[in-house]
């Protein structure tokens, strides 16, 4: 008969045939990560899935993880990486997508090292809306999606969270050169256009038939 363990192996081999595609989309609660990443799903084919979003249906779903879900959100506190990473796996299982937007995950460092450690994906790069403080509580006190969490000491704790447990992340991605960080204080169309840079890199166009001396350019260069 199989364990728990067996599953979670099985799930991550099947996943692994998939040779998923992962950009991690970092950043303070508030910075704008669903925002942009809705744009992006349009624009660039990607499935988006947020750990939050993952994790409020888990626990709206009745399940046995469904009050210790709810404390943890409550207090603005990281769920524990196993359950997070269940809900991940089977998403991407689930979407018939290659190309994902893994939106507030990973979110410490027990996330990060768990799912390298039960994936073996290496995101592609790390996405981080940088925002000052203010202007995040400023846009969640706006939000108004009826979120428990959304209120003011419970966002107090959640900067708590990210200063201390996921801007270490991101320095960990920045040394392996894989952050693309991106000023997340402006306007919502002028953070996309900055991210539409990122994901279609703009190639220098080689002239075609033109020079100073009217030679094509592999001529010039001979
Ligand atoms: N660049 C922006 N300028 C102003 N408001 C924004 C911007 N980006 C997002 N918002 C608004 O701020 C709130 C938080 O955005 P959201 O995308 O939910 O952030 P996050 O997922 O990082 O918590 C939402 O109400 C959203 O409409
Ligand atoms: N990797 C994650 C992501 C979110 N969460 C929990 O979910 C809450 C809301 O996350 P979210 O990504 O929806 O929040 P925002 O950054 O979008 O405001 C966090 O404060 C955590 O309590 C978690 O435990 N682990
Ligand atoms: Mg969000």
């Amino acid at each position: 008969m199989g364990t728990a363990n067996d599953s979670s192996k099985d799930i991550s081999d099947r996943l692994a045939e998939k040779h998923p595609k992962v950009v991690f989309v970092l950043g303070g609660p508030g910075s704008g990560k669903g925002t942009q990443c809705e744009k992006i799903v349009q624009h660039f084919g990607y499935t988006h899935l947020s750990a939050g979003d993952l994790l409020r249906a888990e626990k709206n779903s009745g399940s046995e993880n469904g009050i210790m879900i709810q404390n943890m959100m409550n207090e603005g506190k990281i769920v524990p990486s196993e359950v997070t990473i269940k809900l991940l796996q089977k998403a991407m299982l689930d979407s018939g997508n290659d190309k994902f937007l893994i939106d507030g995950f990973p979110r410490n460092e027990e996330n990060r090292a768990a799912f390298e450690a039960l994936t073996k994906i290496e995101p592609e790069f790390v996405l981080y809306f940088n925002c000052p403080e203010k202007e995040m509580e400023r846009r969640i006190l706006n939000r108004n999606q009826g979120r428990e969490d959304d209120n003011i000491e419970t966002i107090r704790k959640r900067f708590k969270v990210f200063l201390e447990s996921s801007l270490p992340v991101i320095e960990y991605y920045k040394g392996k050169g894989k952050v693309r960080e991106i000023d997340a204080a402006k306007p919502v169309e002028e953070v996309f256009k900055e991210v539409k840079d990122i994901f279609n890199p703009k190639v220098p166009k080689v002239p075609k038939d033109e020079n100073v001396e009217g030679r094509c350019m592999c001529c010039a260069i001979l």
